[in-house]
């Protein structure tokens, strides 16, 4: 049987969401392993007052697409742009592209969604759900469509705790859902959300799982596969290790903590940290998208793309983990010394924020106050304790997945492509992974250069002094408020320092004697 590869070699892709984190990695992984892919079309918006072909072109000059580069100079002369909003009626595509769409895609990869948990349901479920639904219809207009698949998340069905690979019946109907919020107001469907996404944490969550769904009764004619991952980190292995390019899930936290902004943190040690790596994600998407197109499965095939029931790791761990990193390899600039704890009791967290958060907020807005700068701080925590409440639900506890259709679908491949497209994470060495995925959030989120580490380790020097003078003259101040104004505390204190002292004369004398 061909290899993966040599099955990808002539074929056409489609792919939303090329320009978010994992379609990137997904474009690049596609480029470099299967060179003879023909074509990979891409459905990008213009953006941020960038068109789309600037952005395409900003996109391909990536460090992520180095190797890429340096195997075939011209592959982008493989990447062929295809304008498109999915949220517009037809994803606003023109009637020229979906005619050259639906003669040549051989294969689907749907990436594109709003992966913000405090997006507003309409827009959540207008982007995850009915461009969804769009997408498959364009899909079964294609004519030589042999596979599509979907990237869901492992957390569509966080509200039970042990997930099976099947697609579970929806919270509501969708149909339902979307007619229903035709016709209301944003602030009806606001007042409403909590009602509906129920016991899931959030509209993301809840509009994932309806994308399942959507995908189940629209699989007639298709041949579809489901891919869930859990949380996705950097890369592991691929094209180097690392690679990182934003501040969602556990990355945001990492720099906070790497900074010595983040100090505490409602998480709990013992719980499964299921981070998987993203370059895992597309080695199983890539090999799921030729197994569904070569061996056709009868029922939509949904893979459980998981760690924690392989080769767990807790976030205790990964807090010692994160934390030795950036001692070792400080962030530029640091706030404070990088020192965060995480705490499952509620009561311990609310006192370290008030304390190594709040507090020293106000104190450096009051210094740049008084400075004559515009004070920074406090805003930059109210933005912290919003993202961390955010995923704090995610951190606290754990679920199971069964992940047997990974373990088919390995066994499935050859030697050769499970070492080309490798997903056998029970070889990940956590302590690298952690400390690679710290150094790359240094190198590639925050552009910083490894060679200002010296600069960084001064500046933490500096940090620790001012930390020791300032603790100095706290003393000093609480001696003089409470202690010199106070009889009694004088007393008290003149009472210690003398048992101090006795304590330090005893020991001085025993020491002697025994010489
Ligand atoms: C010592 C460490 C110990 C570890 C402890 C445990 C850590 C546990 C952590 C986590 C585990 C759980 C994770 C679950 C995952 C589920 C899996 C999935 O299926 S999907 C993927 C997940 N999706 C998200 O992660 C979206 C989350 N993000 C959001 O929803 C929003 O970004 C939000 C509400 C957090 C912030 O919204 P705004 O409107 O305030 O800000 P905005 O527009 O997003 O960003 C503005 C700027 O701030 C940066 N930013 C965003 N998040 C940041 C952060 N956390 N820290 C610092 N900067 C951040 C952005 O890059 C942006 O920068 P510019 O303006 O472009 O320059
Ligand atoms: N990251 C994670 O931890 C996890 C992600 N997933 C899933 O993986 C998939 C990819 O996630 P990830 O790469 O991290 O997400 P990103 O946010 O990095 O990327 C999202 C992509 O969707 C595109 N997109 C969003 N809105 C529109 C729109 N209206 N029209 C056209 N394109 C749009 C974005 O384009 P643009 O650049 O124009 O905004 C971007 O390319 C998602 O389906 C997500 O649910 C699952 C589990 C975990």
């Amino acid at each position: 049987m061909a290899s993966i590869s040599e099955w990808y070699a002539g074929k056409n892709v489609l792919i939303t969401g090329a320009t978010g984190f994992m379609g990137k990695v997904l474009m690049e992984k596609l480029l470099r392993s299967c060179p003879d892919v023909k074509a990979l079309y891409i459905l990008v918006r213009p953006k941020a007052g960038q068109s789309m072909s600037e952005r395409v072109q900003d996109m391909m000059k990536c460090k992520l697409f180095d190797r890429v580069r340096e195997d075939n100079p011209d592959f982008h002369q493989k990447i062929v742009p295809i304008s498109s909003e999915l949220t517009q009626p037809g994803l606003a595509i023109s009637p020229e592209d979906v005619k050259t769409l639906t003669s040549c895609i051989h294969i689907v990869f749907h990436c594109a969604a709003t992966i913000r948990f405090d997006e507003a349901l309409k827009h959540a479920l207008q982007l995850n759900v009915i461009s969804t639904q769009q997408l498959l219809s364009l899909a079964q207009q294609m004519q030589q469509l042999q596979a599509f698949i979907h990237i869901s998340t492992a957390y569509a069905n966080c509200n039970r705790r042990h997930i099976d690979e099947v697609i579970y019946p929806p919270p509501v109907e969708p149909k339902k859902l979307i007619d229903s919020l035709e016709w209301m107001d944003d602030s009806m469907v606001c007042d409403l959300t909590p009602r509906l996404i129920g016991d899931r944490p959030n509209t993301y969550t809840y509009t994932k799982a309806l994308a399942e769904c959507v995908v189940q009764q629209e699989s007639g004619r298709l041949n579809i596969a489901i891919i869930r991952p859990s949380i996705v980190g950097a890369s592991w292995q691929e094209p180097f290790p690392g690679w990182i390019d934003n501040f969602n899930g556990p990355s945001g936290i990492f720099i906070a903590a790497g900074k010595g902004i983040l100090r505490t943190m409602r998480a709990s040690n013992d719980a499964v940290a299921d981070l998987i790596p993203v370059d895992v994600v597309i080695n199983l998407t890539l090999a799921a998208g030729w197994y569904t197109a070569v061996h056709r499965p009868k029922t939509v095939l949904v893979y459980n793309c998981t760690t924690g029931g392989i080769n767990p790791f807790h976030w205790g761990e990964i807090e010692h983990h994160v934390m030795s990193t950036f001692k070792r390899n400080p962030l530029e600039q640091a706030f404070r010394r990088p020192n965060a704890n995480i705490t499952s009791n509620y009561l311990i967290n609310q006192y370290w924020t008030l304390v190594s958060h709040k507090f020293p907020a106000l104190l450096y807005d009051l210094i740049l106050r008084l400075s004559g700068q515009k004070p920074q701080m406090m805003r930059i925590f109210n933005r912290l304790h919003k993202a961390i409440g955010l995923l704090e639900y995610f951190s606290s506890q754990d679920w199971e997945w069964n992940s047997d259709n990974m373990n088919m679908l390995m066994n499935q491949l050859s030697a050769e492509d499970r070492r080309t497209f490798n997903f056998d994470v029970r070889q990940l060495n956590w302590p690298e992974y952690i400390e690679n995925y710290c150094i790359g959030t240094k190198k590639y989120v925050l552009n910083e250069d490894m060679s200002d580490i010296p600069a960084a380790r001064q500046h933490l020097r500096k940090l620790r002094n001012i930390r020791y003078t300032f603790n100095t003259l706290l003393l000093v101040f609480i001696w003089r408020v409470f202690i010199a104004r106070s009889q009694m505390a004088r007393n008290i204190w003149y009472f210690v320092v003398s048992l101090c002292f006795k304590f330090l004369s005893y020991f001085r004398a025993s020491s002697t004697l025994t010489q």
